[in-house]
């Protein structure tokens, strides 16, 4: 009964099919990926213990279970591929993921060590396993956590949520909408790293900064990580496609420059401090260092800082 890799499949939330890396280990198949780092494991966690999702043949009939290893496999070939990172900690630190924790919880989460999804309650989300972009959000947390650790309140944290949605996008990358999968009552997506401000999941909700002189200043939402990472995700946004905004030209450089640029600033240059004017500093470097002191790329990267209000 020696463990052996299998490659195993199954359906989603939403029906998908789902292809990924498997083991069968003692008499049974279970998601267990041995190929990628240490590993990257998907456990059903009920009643507070992890338990192994398995399966007496090479189909998964867990949707949620499903989604969320094909998921943390797309995200750790992504960050692989695309930065040559070995996992959240670039030494291969084994991803793990809970699904069905709590009850109905309309939520997903990075905990240092686990990624969890809730169900949803069906009426704000559908399980939140389903969506790319939450698992690539949630993956995202480890890598920041291991790179510049942005501390998750204020102006850093804001930069921290962006961070998770930006790499979210460029994994999801057929949009720039976060959790449009996941939503249940009809709403459009989460965020909207496009125009933040034009997508609100309900008539309650306030518009979502675009402009740093809209910045929410409360103490909600560990002052507003949630809220203001809109202004930083818009200005990725404008350095990748382009556009005017608030009258201000930005000539788009594509997503393939705007990852690198995004990335070489997390990991080189900002800190646990970090605030968004750092940010500016950090991605005009970056882009420097990358593409040229007179390149598009840092030309975008200012415009786009401009046209936030950040300077
Ligand atoms: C797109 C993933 C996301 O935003 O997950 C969260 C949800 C759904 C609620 C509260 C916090 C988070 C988070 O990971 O920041
Ligand atoms: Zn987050």
């Amino acid at each position: 009964n020696a463990a052996h890799e299998v490659t195993a499949f199954g359906y989603g939330v939403f029906g998908g099919k789902q292809m990924f890396e498997a083991s069968y280990i003692d008499g049974l198949f279970r998601l267990h990926d041995q190929t990628r780092g240490q590993g990257v494991i998907t456990y059903d966690y009920d009643n507070n213990v992890n338990e192994d999702v398995t399966s007496v043949s090479k189909m998964f009939r867990d949707g949620a279970a499903v989604d969320a290893h094909a998921n943390s496999q797309k995200t750790y070939d992504y960050f692989k591929n695309t930065f040559n990172r070995n996992s959240v900690d670039d030494n291969g630190q084994r991803l793990l993921s809970r699904v069905h924790v709590g009850d109905n919880w309309n939520n997903a989460s990075w905990n240092g060590v686990y990624m969890s999804y809730g169900d949803g309650d069906g009426i704000r989300f559908h399980p939140l396993a389903g969506g790319l972009d939450v698992a690539a959000h949630e993956m995202s947390h480890g890598v920041i956590q291991h790179t510049a650790s942005l501390i998750y309140r204020n102006e850093s944290g804001a930069l921290n949520e962006s961070f998770a949605d930006i790499f979210g996008a460029m994994v999801d990358r057929d949009d720039w909408i976060i959790g449009e999968d996941i939503m249940a009552n009809g709403a459009i997506g989460l965020r909207s790293l496009e125009d933040p401000a034009a997508l609100i999941e309900n008539r309650t909700q306030e518009p979502y900064p675009d402009h740093w002189s809209k910045r929410y200043t409360g103490t909600l939402d560990n002052g507003g990580v949630h809220i203001n990472s809109s202004i930083n995700n818009k200005a990725a946004y404008l350095v990748s496609e382009g556009g005017e905004h608030y009258g201000v030209q930005v000539t788009g450089v594509g997503r393939e420059a705007t990852e690198q640029i995004y990335y070489r600033a997390l990991s080189h240059y900002l800190t646990a401090s970090s605030n968004f004017a750092m940010m500016r500093q950090a991605a005009i470097q970056a882009a420097t260092d990358l593409y040229g002191s007179n390149s598009d790329a840092v030309k975008a990267v200012q415009q786009a800082y401009n046209a936030v209000g950040v300077y």
